[in-house]
C-alpha cells in the first residue's frame, strides 16, 4: 500500500541551499525512493517571486513522490501540519556588521518561527536547523518552542562529518564509502574539532592506515575547520549541493536509522555527555534507530581531545550568551 504522504518544510528555500535541496527532497534522497513528499517553501516577501519560480521549476520536474507544493511568505501556512522541518532560511552577515547584529537578527527570526512550528507544525516534528550560527539557533528556536521535545530539535554537523571523510578518502585514494565514524565535536564553526580517534577505513583504524599523525592532528583539522571558508573562496558563494546533500543524510538517518556499527554527527541538545555544559546545542557522535538519536556514549577521550572539545564548547557558551542578550534587549 502507498505510503501517506509526509510534509516537509524549507525555510529560505528561494535561496542556493534550498534550491539544491528541494529537488533532491521531491526525488526519495531525503526520506525514501517510497516515501511520497508534499514540499512546503518558505521565504520572504523580496523572494516571492524568485520562489514562485522554484515552485513552478518543480511542477515541471513532474517528480512522481511530489504530491503538492505550498510555496509561501506566510510563516503560519508554511508550518501547518509539517512532519519536518528544515531551517535555511536566516540572515546572514554583511559587509561592516558586528556579530551580535547578526546574532540579533537571527534571535528574533528564529523566535518567531519557533512558535510558528509550535503552533501549526505536527507536535512530533522533527527540525534541522541549517542556517549559521546553527547551533545557537537551534538553541533559540528550542527555547521559543517548549513544546516541542528537545529531542526533535537539531543542527547540521553533517557536512563537517562527511567533508572529514572526504579528506581521509582523498588522501588514501579510497571510496569515501569505506570510511567512518569520524566524530565533529562541538559547534559548526571554525572552533568544531574533526576527530580520527575512533575512525574507520576498510574495518583499520584511520590513524594506522594513515600513518601520519602529524598531518591528522594539523593540516587534516585545519582543512575541514576551514572548509567552508575555502569553498567561499573557490565559488565566491557558500557551499550549496553539499550542505543540500548532508542535511538530506542528517534527517534520513535519523528517520530511517544508521547502519549497524556506524556512527554519524549531529547537533543535538547537550545532556552533559562527555563532559560537555549542558544546555547548549553541541556535536556528538550518534547513531539513529525507530526515529531517535542516541550519544554514543564510552568513547575514551584523550587530553588533546578533552583541550579542543573544552574550546569548541566554551564558543557556544559564548554564543549563548550573545544570543541571550539579545533576547533581553
Ligand atoms: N550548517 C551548515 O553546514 C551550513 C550552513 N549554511 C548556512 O545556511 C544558510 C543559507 O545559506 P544559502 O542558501 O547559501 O543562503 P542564501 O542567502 O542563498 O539563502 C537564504 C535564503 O533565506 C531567506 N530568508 C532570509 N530570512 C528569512 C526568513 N526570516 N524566513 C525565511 N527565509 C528567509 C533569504 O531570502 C534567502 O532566500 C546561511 O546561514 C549559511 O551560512 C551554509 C552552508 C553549510
Ligand atoms: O562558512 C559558511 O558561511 C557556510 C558554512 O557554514 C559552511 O560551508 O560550512
Amino acid at each position: 500500500m502507498a505510503k501517506d504522504p509526509v510534509r516537509v518544510l524549507v525555510t529560505g528555500a528561494a535561496g542556493q541551499i534550498g534550491y539544491a535541496l528541494v529537488p533532491m527532497i521531491a526525488r526519495g534522497i531525503m526520506l525514501g525512493a517510497d516515501q511520497p513528499v508534499i514540499l512546503h517553501m518558505l521565504d520572504i516577501p523580496p523572494a516571492a517571486e524568485s520562489l514562485n519560480g522554484v515552485k513552478m521549476e518543480l511542477i515541471d520536474a513532474a517528480f512522481p513522490l511530489l504530491k503538492g507544493v505550498v510555496a509561501t511568505t506566510d510563516v503560519a501556512e508554511a508550518c501547518k501540519d509539517v512532519n519536518i522541518a528544515v531551517m535555511v532560511g536566516g540572515f546572514p552577515r554583511k559587509e561592516g556588521m558586528e556579530r551580535k547584529d547578526v546574532m540579533s537578527k537571527n534571535v528574533s527570526i528564529y523566535k518567531a518561527q519557533a512558535s510558528a512550528l509550535e503552533q501549526h507544525a505536527a507536535k512530533d516534528v522533527k527540525v534541522l536547523v541549517v542556517a549559521n550560527p546553527a547551533n545557537t539557533n537551534a538553541l533559540i528556536l528550542k527555547e521559543f518552542a517548549p513544546s516541542i521535545p528537545e529531542k526533535n530539535i537539531t543542527c547540521l554537523t553533517r557536512l563537517d562529518h562527511n567533508r572529514a571523510l572526504g579528506q581521509i578518502a582523498e588522501r588514501l585514494s579510497v571510496p569515501v564509502s569505506t570510511v567512518k565514524n569520524v566524530i565533529i565535536w562541538g559547534n559548526h564553526s571554525s572552533s568544531q574539532y574533526p576527530d580520527v580517534n575512533h575512525a574507520v577505513v576498510g574495518g583499520k583504524p584511520v590513524r594506522e592506515a594513515v600513518q601520519d599523525d602529524a598531518w591528522l592532528d594539523g593540516e587534516f583539522i585545519k582543512v575541514v575547520q576551514q572548509r567552508g571558508a575555502a569553498i567561499i573562496k573557490a565559488r565566491k558563494l557558500s557551499s550549496a549541493l553539499s550542505a543540500a546533500s548532508s542535511a538530506c543524510d542528517h534527517i534520513r538517518d535519523w528517520v530511517l536509522g544508521t547502519a549497524e556499527g556506524s556512527y554519524v554527527s549531529m547537533g543535538v541538545y547537550s545532556d552533559g555527555s562527555y563532559n560537555t555544559p549542558s544546555g547548549i546545542i553541541y556535536s556528538f557522535p550518534v547513531t539513529c534507530a525507530n526515529g531517535e538519536w542516541t550519544i554514543v556514549q564510552g568513547l575514551p577521550i584523550d587530553d588533546n581531545s578533552r583541550a579542543k572539545m573544552d574550546a569548541t564548547a566554551d564558543e557556544l557558551v559564548e554564543e549563548k550568551a550573545l544570543a541571550y542578550a539579545c533576547i533581553s534587549e
